[in-house]
């Protein structure tokens, strides 16, 4: 695998909560890649949480951080980026994602809304209704999501583990120029 990606970088890109970390970190120790999670190098740069920044800065803000960070990290390769939900609704973060490969982890609201309910890290999502949040911004969004290079459907019973091997064995039908 790691020849075939030939030190492309791996952006995983979806929803709040649909598992771009924690399956990040995975494939990252299955390929020997560095693995890096946008999030947490804007709460390094910024010195503060994220939802401090939301509260303190703005969303606004808070999207020029995350472009800053991705186009620092966009020039080092053998990566795995987590990025956050909201990076592809910044047009210009596209010309910085396309350096590498972009895959897209796509799941059900419901199996986000269990996996948040308990969540209160993510300021979007703090909210009265959470429910119609998430399908906003997904509706919003997925036009954007789908310009991933890789499509993938995560099932409710889906382990982390399963979902990353899902993507490795993908990745060879989308290599560019292969
Ligand atoms: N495949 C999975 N099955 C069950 N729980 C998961 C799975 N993937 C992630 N989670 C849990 O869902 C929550 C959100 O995961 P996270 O990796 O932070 O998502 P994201 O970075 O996409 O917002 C975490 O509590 C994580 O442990
Ligand atoms: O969808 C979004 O706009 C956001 C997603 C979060 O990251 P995760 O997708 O890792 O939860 C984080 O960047 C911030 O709270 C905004
Ligand atoms: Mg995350």
């Amino acid at each position: 695998m790691t020849n075939l990606l030939k030190g492309v970088n791996l952006y995983l890109i979806g929803m709040m909560g649909v598992g771009k970390t924690t399956v990040g970190k995975l494939l990252a120790e299955k390929i020997g890649y560095r693995f890096i999670d946008t999030d947490e190098l804007i709460t390094k740069v910024a010195g503060k949480s994220i939802n401090e920044i939301f509260a303190q800065n703005g969303e606004t803000e808070f999207r020029q951080l995350e472009s800053n960070v991705l186009a620092q990290v966009c020039s080092y390769t053998k990566l795995i980026i987590a990025t956050g939900g909201g990076i592809v609704t910044q047009q210009y973060n596209w010309s910085y994602l396309h350096h590498g490969l972009i895959v897209w982890l796509d799941a059900p609201i419901p199996i986000l809304l269990e996996r948040l309910a308990e969540d209160h890290t993510r300021p979007l999502l703090q909210d009265s209704d959470p429910e119609a949040k998430l399908r906003n911004l997904l509706e919003q969004r997925q036009p954007l999501y789908s310009q991933a290079d890789l499509h993938i459907t995560i099932q409710a019973t889906e382990t982390p583990e399963e979902i990353a091997t899902h993507i490795l064995k993908t990745i060879p039908n989308v290599i560019k120029g292969e």
